[in-house]
């Protein structure tokens, strides 16, 4: 006991002493940093880290890489990006790492390659996208490195993205599993920014970490404060960002400080940063736009001025910021809304990673009001609300490699014109209004007599109440009242009694025509065609192989039938239309098959056309 002790205590030092001299920081940002440290210096075990952005996840595997001297750590990135990021950072530090990947030239390939099979390699890093793990050529390289004991770790960024419960999940990363099944002697470190129970549990599954060692830490970024500004109750809405600004930046702002404190705010169009960097800069707070319009160079010299301290304040759209790690970022503006829950959290995010108090502020307008509902319109009446951290977090799955669309598609993702795609919309307005009852806080106090009243009320709400289950209303869904529940039933009893008026009355009339449709159809082919193959094939086609066909036919069904509505009688004429449709398209699916239709001798049908004409 006493020796593992000792043994600890000098892994501690050790470790802080590598903290200080390649790392540079004086001490662990956190108890939980140190202690993911030294789980994984230790090697015992497999560790899984989930810990909020900015607080220093990558430091927990990138200490004990380092400390592993003559080895090499494998780290598995979604990003290309990300990738580069992580590189330059440690190579600032003097710490080698490399990346095999598919954007590299041969040269550069061959100068890994070299090193990684010497006997000693420098390399301390590996940094590898899932896609390149699931190379052979890889896998050779793995199995040749762990035969001669050159692997001290397998590292999984962004670990949430092997399961396929969560939001970012990314097929790749599910081959993942098997290298480790193949190479259970490694250690393997997952770690993630965001997981709930539910994904923590899918990754241990899929990528078999047995029984590992966890830390982690809430999502909650204390010290980022969050408020949302009605643009259309300002009266100059470029002045109180001004004003915002210059309040985020406190005081001394002017002395251009690398580490001063500075911020960014995120435009939806190119054309919103330029403007925006004009207004903020005539009313005197220095401001650069930055967008992927700009060419590589003045996007470098943009960053550069703002890193250096030279600007305080960029403009910028999302195409700014990954991977920037400014330390005094005190502001992350949003001069209309974010994209995506997953984006926004990245992006405010960006805010306080020194830990010291950050704000992040979204100015909106009527068009994201209807957006997002009455929510932020609540907030907008006090103004002044202060809401706390988002606890959110989800990456966009076309940020990575081999994503949908690639990376110059993220790269100008805020710069469509196009509404948002409905299931970001709809996540991100179930998080705003997850938040903000949250922030909220607890419903008003009521007394005892009013308690005990609403349940009196509430126990003859259940007695009467046709539901099934009334009384788990509030139980199963939280929030839903049985009075929602009532009024829903309601609707719903009401249209499906509407609708079933409407069948029959359509169902009747279709019924009645069929032969008179058929001789509509069969003319039609007749008339469209002029070779007897083209003629069969297009009879054929009706009866089921092309749903185009179907629609066609159904709509000159619904040309027949529409005479049978009786206006204001049984539905609405765009509904009687519907349902024509429908019924015409599946009598049509069930009646003409291919089938007979492609018998060679066509005249088993011809008595049911009721004498076709020509
Ligand atoms: N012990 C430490 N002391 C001071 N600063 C630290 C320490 N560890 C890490 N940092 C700094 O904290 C910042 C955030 O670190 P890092 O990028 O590793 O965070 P992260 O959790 O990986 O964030 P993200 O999820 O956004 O990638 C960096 O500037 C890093 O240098």
């Amino acid at each position: 006991m006493a020796e593992e002790n000792n043994h600890g205590n000098k892994q501690l030092d050790e470790a802080l002493d590598c903290l200080n001299t390649t790392f540079k920081h004086k001490d662990f940002k956190t108890p939980l940093q140190r202690d993911a440290v030294l789980a994984v210096l230790k090697g015992k075990k497999d560790v899984y880290i989930s810990m909020p952005t900015g607080s220093g996840k990558s430091l927990c595997y990138q200490l004990p890489a380092v400390m592993a001297k003559g080895k090499i750590t494998i780290v598995v990135s979604p990003l290309i990006a990300l990738i580069k990021d992580q590189m330059e950072h440690l190579e600032r530090l003097k710490v080698r790492a490399e990346s095999i990947n598919s954007k590299m030239a041969a040269s550069d390939r061959q100068r890994v390659w070299t090193d990684l099979q010497a006997v000693v390699p420098a390399t301390r890093l590996l940094y590898i996208t899932p896609e390149q793990a699931d190379t052979t050529s890889f896998q050779n390289l793995l199995e040749r490195l762990v035969r001669h004991s050159k692997v001290a770790y397998m590292v999984v960024d962004e670990a949430h993205c092997v399961s396929q419960w969560g939001h970012d999940f990314r097929p790749t990363y599910l081959k993942l599993g098997g290298l480790r099944r193949t190479y259970r002697q490694l250690p393997w470190v997952a770690l993630t920014a965001t997981a709930s129970a539910k994904v923590m549990e899918d990754i241990f599954k899929q990528l078999s970490l047995k029984d590992p060692l966890k830390f982690r830490a809430s999502c909650f970024r204390s010290n980022l404060f969050y408020d949302v500004r009605y643009k259309e109750s300002l009266d100059d809405e470029y002045e109180d960002l001004k004003d915002w600004v210059v309040e985020c930046l406190g005081p001394n702002w002017e002395d251009k400080r690398a580490n001063g404190p500075c911020g960014i705010v995120y435009c939806r169009t190119r054309e919103a940063t330029e403007e925006l960097a004009g207004q903020l800069t005539r009313r005197g707070v220095p401001t650069r736009a930055y967008h992927a319009g700009l060419k590589d160079r003045d996007r470098a010299a943009v960053q550069e001025s703002w890193m250096d301290g030279e600007v305080p304040v960029i403009t910028a759209t999302v195409s700014f910021g990954m991977g920037v790690d400014k330390a005094t970022v005190r502001f992350v503006g949003h001069w209309s809304m974010p994209q995506s829950v997953a984006g926004y959290y990245q992006e405010s995010g960006r805010a306080g990673r020194d830990g010291l108090p950050a704000q992040c502020r979204i100015y909106y307008s009527k068009r994201v009001e209807r957006l997002i509902g009455g929510y932020f319109r609540d907030i907008a009446r006090k103004q002044d609300y202060r809401t706390k951290a988002m606890t959110i977090s989800s990456l966009d799955e076309d940020q990575y490699e081999g994503g949908r669309r690639g990376r110059q598609r993220e790269l100008d993702m805020y710069e469509e014109t196009g509404e948002r795609r409905s299931d970001e919309r709809s996540g991100l307005e179930s998080l705003v209004k997850r938040q903000l009852k949250l922030r909220r806080g607890s419903s008003p106090v009521r007394s005892d007599r009013q308690k005990k009243q609403e349940s009196k009320e509430k126990e003859q709400a259940v007695k009467s109440s046709r539901l099934r289950a009334a009384d788990c209303t509030e139980r199963k869904i939280a929030g839903l009242t049985l009075k929602t529940r009532e009024e829903y039933f309601k609707l719903l009893e009401e249209a499906l009694s509407r609708n079933l008026n409407a069948c029959v009355v359509a169902a009747h009339a279709l019924a009645g025509r069929v032969p008179e449709v058929a001789i509509e159809l069969e003319y039609n082919i007749f008339t469209s065609n002029r070779v007897v193959t083209m003629y069969r094939r297009a009879m054929a086609l009706l009866g089921g192989h092309s749903s185009a066909e179907r629609r066609s036919v159904a709509d000159l069904c619904v040309q027949l039938l529409m005479p049978h509505y009786k206006a204001g009688k049984i539905a609405s004429k765009d509904e009687f239309k519907t349902l024509a449709r429908s019924l015409a398209h599946s009598y049509l699916q069930r009646h003409t098959t291919v089938g007979a239709l492609e018998q060679p001798d066509l005249s088993a049908t011809t008595p049911h056309l009721a004498g076709g004409s020509t």
